[in-house]
């Protein structure tokens, strides 16, 4: 039977927010580790500490590069850099999968050892299979076509491009794992079966870095919901749609402040408090 495709809207998203309540202090609210950012990417560890900041988190951990640390604390001060516990990883953006180094390998190693919700993004998507936890891969057309490939699984970015929802299927399937494929249209599905659509509301989203926020936003959803997670894992796709609506409409909300016009991927990140502050009143709780 051919999958249903269902679209993910605002109340869905909605339905995904955890607000912190009067009982709440920063640990139980959920801490995002990253290991992300490089030598030739720093920026990529920026944009996605800054994106899980203002999609609300009770902590951000980061583990990188000596400098790209520094810049990531110059931009956000609030972050905590080095090992520590936490409740959910996001893994790779910003990171050459050809050029990771021993420390690189030991870091992501000892994220996924930990057993908590990973999102592996860009340079850290061939380790999809090497754990358990439960895991959301976040490839574009081209990521999942060399994916695929080193699984023997043949495939080219024009065939992926071409029907996209049918080889998102198959990637959750044969891999395992919840995977979010990126594009102008996204399709987000996991090896039960649920299976969600998402059109971008603007196109100004095909700018560098957009992706990066992605992940920190998604990396910060998985945090917040750890408790969750913990006893229902398949709560990983409507995260992973979630994240997917609120950074189309940051991204919308960003544009339309500027007639319209174009967005940095940074915009998208400051936009994400008053979208996830609006879908919070519509629930009314
Ligand atoms: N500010 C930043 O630090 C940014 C870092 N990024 C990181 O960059 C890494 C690579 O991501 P991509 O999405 O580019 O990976 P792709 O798989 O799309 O591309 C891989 C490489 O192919 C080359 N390439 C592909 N299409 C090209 C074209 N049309 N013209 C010229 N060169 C082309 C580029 O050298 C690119 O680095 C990831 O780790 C990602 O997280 C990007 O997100 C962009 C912004
Ligand atoms: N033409 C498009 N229209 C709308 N959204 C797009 C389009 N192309 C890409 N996107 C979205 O922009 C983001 C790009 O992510 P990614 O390819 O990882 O970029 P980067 O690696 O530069 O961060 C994704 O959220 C994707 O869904």
């Amino acid at each position: 039977m051919a999958t249903e495709w269902r679209s993910w809207r605002a109340d869905d998203a909605a339905a995904w927010i955890a607000a912190p309540g009067a009982d709440d202090d920063k640990y139980s609210r959920g801490v995002l580790g990253l290991v992300s950012g490089s030598v030739e990417f720093p920026g990529a560890a920026v944009l996605g500490v800054e994106a899980a900041h203002r999609t609300g988190v009770g902590l951000v951990r980061y583990i990188g590069p000596r400098g790209v640390r520094a810049a990531v604390l110059l931009r956000r001060p609030e972050t905590v850099v080095g090992r520590g516990r936490v409740q959910a990883w996001l893994l790779g953006s910003g990171i050459d999968p050809t050029r990771r180094s021993f420390v690189l390998l030991g870091d992501l190693q000892h994220a996924l050892a930990d057993g908590v919700p990973v999102v592996l993004d860009a340079g850290a998507l061939d380790l999809v299979g090497t754990h358990t936890a439960p895991t959301v891969i976040t490839p574009h057309h081209r990521e999942l076509a060399r994916l695929l490939a080193a699984r023997e699984i043949r495939s080219s970015f024009e065939e992926i491009r071409a029907d996209p929802a049918e080889w998102a299927e198959r990637a959750a399937r044969e891999l395992g794992v919840v995977v979010l494929l990126k594009g102008a249209t996204t399709h987000v599905c996991d090896p039960a079966g649920n299976a969600f659509v998402l059109e971008a509301p603007t196109h100004w989203l095909a700018t560098g870095g957009t992706g990066d926020v992605l992940g920190g936003m998604l990396g910060a959803l998985a945090a917040t919901h750890h408790a969750r997670l913990a006893r229902d894992a398949e709560a990983l796709t409507s995260l992973a749609a979630t994240a997917v609506w609120i950074h189309g409409e940051a991204a919308r909300r960003a544009s339309a402040a500027n007639g319209g016009g174009p967005i940095v991927a940074l915009d998208i990140a400051q936009a994400v408090p008053g979208v996830v502050g609006e879908l919070l009143a519509t629930r009314g709780d």
